[in-house]
């Protein structure tokens, strides 16, 4: 069975929420810690959300200097997928496994709704198991969920299909062209503001009146990145 570590930093709030997806993707969940040198082995990465070092500093900027951070830039770089989720995806920018950097909502709030993505590349480790152009409800929550970037780096990540994730209808926090997720290079690391682990089971996700769904579009992050380690 893969093993897929989710890493717990001091402030995480959602490191079970990711454990609970992992498992029932199918997949075993290890837990990780933020102050070891030890993947223990794993198959696979996720960096969850939540408010690590109280977002002193930059959200997810100190959290980029853990000890096991160096350990998992290492497994990124080798090609171990590796999944960034609101704080994990301010990490991932801070620890420049991803480029670009977020800021502040442009509204000045913190804001938590249910977001409609358009899936814009399925040939990520985390989005294989989604259809190019989906519509998708993911739950957005966070203060810092501003995407930006100089206009050379934009324009690379546009050419080259990095955008994975776009924001539907009104752009919920200034997000240049907006983007709700990208991926690196390889398309093993994938950073993303919206919440998966807290839409993959019916009755629990997005409010299913917004759409005639269950709300488990958050599963097939995890289904997707099972499906890439069986590649391997
Ligand atoms: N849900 C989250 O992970 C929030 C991330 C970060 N603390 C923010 O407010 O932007």
């Amino acid at each position: 069975m893969a093993r897929i570590g989710v890493v717990t930093f001091p402030g995480s709030l959602d490191e079970r929420d990711a454990q609970r997806a992992i498992r029932l993707a199918g997949a075993e969940p290890v837990a990780l810690w933020h102050g070891d040198h030890d993947l223990q082995g794993v198959d696979a990465i996720v960096l969850p959300g939540g408010f690590s070092y109280g977002d002193y500093l930059r959200c997810g900027a100190i959290a980029a200097q853990s000890p096991l951070m160096a350990e998992v830039v290492a497994a990124a770089n080798a090609g171990t997928p590796v999944l960034g989720i609101c704080n994990g995806f301010q990490m991932l920018v801070e620890a420049h496994l991803l480029p670009g950097g977020l800021i502040r909502n442009d509204h000045g709030n913190f804001i938590r709704r249910d977001q409609q993505l358009t899936v814009e590349n399925t040939t990520t480790a985390w989005t294989s198991e989604f259809t190019q152009g989906e519509t998708i409800t993911i739950p957005l929550k966070n203060g810092e969920g501003g995407y930006i970037a100089d206009a050379e780096t934009l324009a690379r990540l546009e050419g080259d299909g990095r955008v994975v994730f776009r924001y539907q209808g009104v752009n919920p926090n200034g997000s240049l062209n907006d983007i709700a997720g990208i991926t690196n290079e390889r398309g093993n690391v994938v950073g993303l503001m919206p919440h998966p682990e807290h839409a993959v089971e019916p009755g629990f996700g997005p409010n299913t009146r917004v759409r005639m769904r269950s709300g488990v579009d958050g599963l097939k992050f995890f289904t997707s990145a099972l499906r890439a380690l069986q590649a391997v």
